[in-house]
Formats: structure tokens, C-alpha cells, sequence
């Protein structure tokens, strides 16, 4: 089993604390000079004075523009996102990716004014979205990196879409945060979360499932590339979706037989989609609600719950958790695969934007991995540990388990 080959980190809080987070103690042992070093670097910031002078003098300067221009990014952050917006919208970056053209070219596809083509395509280029080329007589506009990036990541464009919903919701983010925002676009959106345990009839559950289904790919990339599933012969995706999860692990595991359960609506599309590959046999799907109905019969080596918990409260994640390990054979695993907050490289993904986005939708919580351990021995699982990702922006995966044998939970 792949778990025993990575050394396991422990999450656990009931370990001596030297020896449970060694990390932990070196920052605790560095915190008053931590401390104090901001404490000098804040007023300084503050001063306008320093600030004028560093923006002068040679050696500071670099780092003086470059805290500017991240901060101002941070203040002109919606503008950039609108711009990027009436981009998608405007299928710039598609008619872009056939090569370069002139400005008329564009206004003309896109059904503007040469000068609010002109206006779009300066502001797209100042954010590497677009690039200018004005070398010869006639300038021309073809990709920026970004652009490019863009065009092969068709999550990436479908998020865009839907960021039309999210941030009007973030209208008023003080309102959000105080819970006296009126009921949000998100919750509407995602029925489950306006009425846990079951799809309400007015969401529009064919777009939420495909908004899942184009990021799937590439997270289902990125868990299959960190964690070995090839021992598990039976594999339960609780919340799988249109079961492209699935679908990628089939590809890699010949023999597993696999399983998916989700709510009544998604399961009819998980199975009228996955009727239509050649794995319509090897994947059966489940309907139900993952808190309440049976479980598919029989026990299963590995449980995965691939960007479900976050949606969830503690409460509601610890049932799940419970039910999960009460369904796995003796040494089985559940696999809890999300973006994860409190990482370096995940926090401005889980902590800023689903921090937010949950609150949002109206239940649920980006979690560390410490927090997800806690969650898995809560629920009477064992050896709690994260595995690690190339890519913890996509995803990171935390595995507990159950023990081989002689062991009775009640
Ligand atoms: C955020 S999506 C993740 C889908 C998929 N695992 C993925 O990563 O693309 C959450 C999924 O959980 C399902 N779900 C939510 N509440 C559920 C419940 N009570 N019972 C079964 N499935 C549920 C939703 O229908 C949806 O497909």
C-alpha cells in the first residue's frame, strides 16, 4: 500500500508537541525576535517619510516599487478579473489563438467599437493576458503568456464564467462576513448547500456538474500522480460527480472495481455519461444522499471524498468521515483530496478564495491538513497523514486508515 512508503506526518494534537510538529517548536523558539523584527519593518512601512526615501534611494528602491505594484494589484484585483472577464466573454482568447490580428479584426468578432476594442486589448495587455506588436506598419494583437496559458485550460475559462455569480455575491463582503448579506447567488447555485441532504428542484444541477467536470482533469491528474490506487480492489468516490474522477482512475487501475454515489440528479448524469465510455460497466453508480442512505454494499479499500469536505461544517464532515470508515475493509483508506489552507503554496487558493467562496455558498471551510487529521482520528481512523502533491494549488490529500485486524469500533 502506497501509505507506508511515505513517511507519515503527524497531525495529531495528543502528542508530546516537541516531537508531534518539530517545525511548530523552531518558529515557536523564533517568535520574539519574529515579533519584533515586524513590529520594526510595520512602523517603518507606515512612516511616509521611509517610504518616500526608500522609493529614492538605490538600494531599496527595487523593493519598494515591486511592494507597490503588489500592492496596487491587490487594490485593482476586481478590475483585472473584470477585464479578463469581458475577454472570455468576448471569445478574445480563442480567436487569438489562431494567430495574431489587426484591431479591426477584433473589434469585428467581437462586436465593438475600434475604440473600445482598443481600450480592451491595451488593458489585456497590461496584464500579460494579450501582447501588442506594433513593430510593423500595421499593429497586431496575438497572445500574451497568460492568454496562452488561458486557452489551454478550459476550467480555468469556465470559473471566469462563473465568477459572475461569485462576485456579485461579494458585492458586499462585510455583510457576508457578519451573515446579514441576503441569500446569496452560490447557494442557489449549489443546491445541496442551501438544503443539506438533498438537491433543491431549483438548481441547476447539469451546470454545477460540469463546472466540476472541466477542473476534474487536471485534479485527478495531480492525486493519481502523488498517491498509488493500484492496491485498492474495490474503490467507493463519495460526491464523485459526473464520475470523470472515476473515469481517470479506471484508466490507471484495470482491475479495481469502482463505485460513485452522489445525489439523485448528478448520479443520472454520472450515469448517462459514464453509459457512454467504454468503462459503463466497470463503474457503477449509486444515488443517494452520502449522509443519510446505505452505502453501496459490500466494504471497500479505499474511500475518496475529492472536494467534499470543504463544502461541509465539522459536524456534517465527521459524520461523513464516520460513515466512510465504517464501510472499509480492515487496512482500507479514506483519501481526502482538496485545496488545503495554511500551505505556502495553497493559502492564497484555500484560505483567501475558497475561504470566501464557501462563505458564499453558505456552509463549509477550507481546512489545514492538521485540521483534516483531526477530523479522520475524530472518526476513529488511524495514522492520519498527508501525502504530498507537485501542485497544492490544485489539490492536497490527506489518508487515514483503518487497521488490518483485531480492532472494534462501537
Ligand atoms: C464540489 S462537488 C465535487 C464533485 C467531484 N468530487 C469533483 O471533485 O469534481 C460536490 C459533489 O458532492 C455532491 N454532494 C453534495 N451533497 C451530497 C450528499 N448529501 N450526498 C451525495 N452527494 C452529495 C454534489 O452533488 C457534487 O457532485
Amino acid at each position: 500500500m502506497s501509505t507506508t512508503e511515505t513517511e507519515p506526518v503527524s497531525l495529531h494534537s495528543d502528542r508530546p508537541s516537541g516531537w508531534a510538529d518539530p517545525i511548530r517548536e523552531i518558529r515557536r523558539f523564533f517568535r520574539p525576535s519574529r515579533e519584533s523584527w515586524q513590529s520594526f519593518r510595520n512602523r517603518k512601512l507606515q512612516d511616509r517619510a521611509f517610504q518616500r526615501s526608500s522609493a529614492r534611494f538605490w538600494l531599496t528602491r527595487r523593493f519598494a516599487r515591486r511592494n507597490s505594484r503588489r500592492l496596487f494589484d491587490l487594490v485593482a484585483g476586481f478590475v483585472y478579473s473584470q477585464v479578463l472577464a469581458a475577454g472570455v466573454e468576448l471569445n478574445v482568447f480563442r480567436h487569438l489563438s489562431r494567430g495574431p490580428r489587426t484591431l479591426a479584426e477584433i473589434a469585428a468578432a467581437a462586436g465593438l467599437t475600434l475604440d473600445a476594442a482598443d481600450r480592451l486589448l491595451r488593458a489585456l495587455d497590461a496584464i500579460d493576458l494579450v501582447e501588442i506588436d506594433d513593430s510593423d506598419d500595421e499593429t497586431v494583437y496575438g497572445l500574451g503568456a497568460l492568454g496562452a496559458a488561458l486557452v489551454a485550460n478550459p476550467g480555468a475559462e469556465a470559473m471566469i464564467r462563473h465568477h459572475k455569480d461569485f462576485y456579485q455575491d461579494l458585492g458586499d463582503p462585510v455583510a457576508l462576513l457578519k451573515g446579514t448579506a441576503p441569500a446569496t447567488r452560490l447557494s442557489k447555485l449549489w443546491p445541496y448547500a442551501a438544503a443539506p441532504g438533498g438537491a433543491a428542484p431549483d438548481g441547476d444541477v447539469a451546470a454545477y456538474t460540469d463546472l466540476m467536470a472541466t477542473s476534474q482533469d487536471f485534479v485527478a491528474e495531480e492525486i493519481l500522480g502523488s498517491y498509488d490506487v493500484s492496491w485498492a480492489r474495490r474503490i467507493l468516490d463519495l460526491g464523485g460527480g459526473d464520475g470523470r474522477f472515476l473515469r481517470r482512475v479506471a484508466e490507471h487501475h484495470p482491475d479495481a472495481e469502482l463505485h460513485l454515489m452522489d445525489l439523485p440528479q448528478v448520479a443520472g448524469i454520472a450515469a448517462e455519461r459514464i453509459g457512454q465510455t467504454r468503462f459503463g460497466r466497470r463503474i457503477h453508480v449509486h444515488s443517494g444522499d452520502f449522509f443519510e442512505d446505505p452505502y453501496p454494499e459490500g466494504r471497500f479499500d479505499l474511500i475518496t471524498l475529492v472536494r467534499i469536505l470543504h463544502d461541509h461544517d465539522d459536524e456534517e464532515a465527521l459524520k461523513l468521515l464516520t460513515r466512510a470508515r465504517e464501510s472499509l475493509e480492515p487496512g482500507g483508506v479514506v483519501m481526502v483530496a482538496e485545496p488545503m489552507a495554511g500551505g505556502r503554496d495553497s493559502a492564497a487558493v484555500a484560505d483567501a478564495y475558497f475561504g470566501f467562496y464557501l462563505l458564499a455558498m453558505g456552509r463549509g471551510r477550507p481546512r489545514t491538513p492538521r485540521e483534516i487529521g483531526r477530523l479522520m482520528t475524530a472518526a476513529g481512523l488511524t495514522r492520519a497523514h498527508e501525502i504530498p502533491t507537485a501542485l497544492p494549488l490544485a489539490t492536497s490529500i490527506v489518508v487515514g486508515e483503518i487497521p488490518r485486524r483485531n480492532v472494534s469500533f462501537s
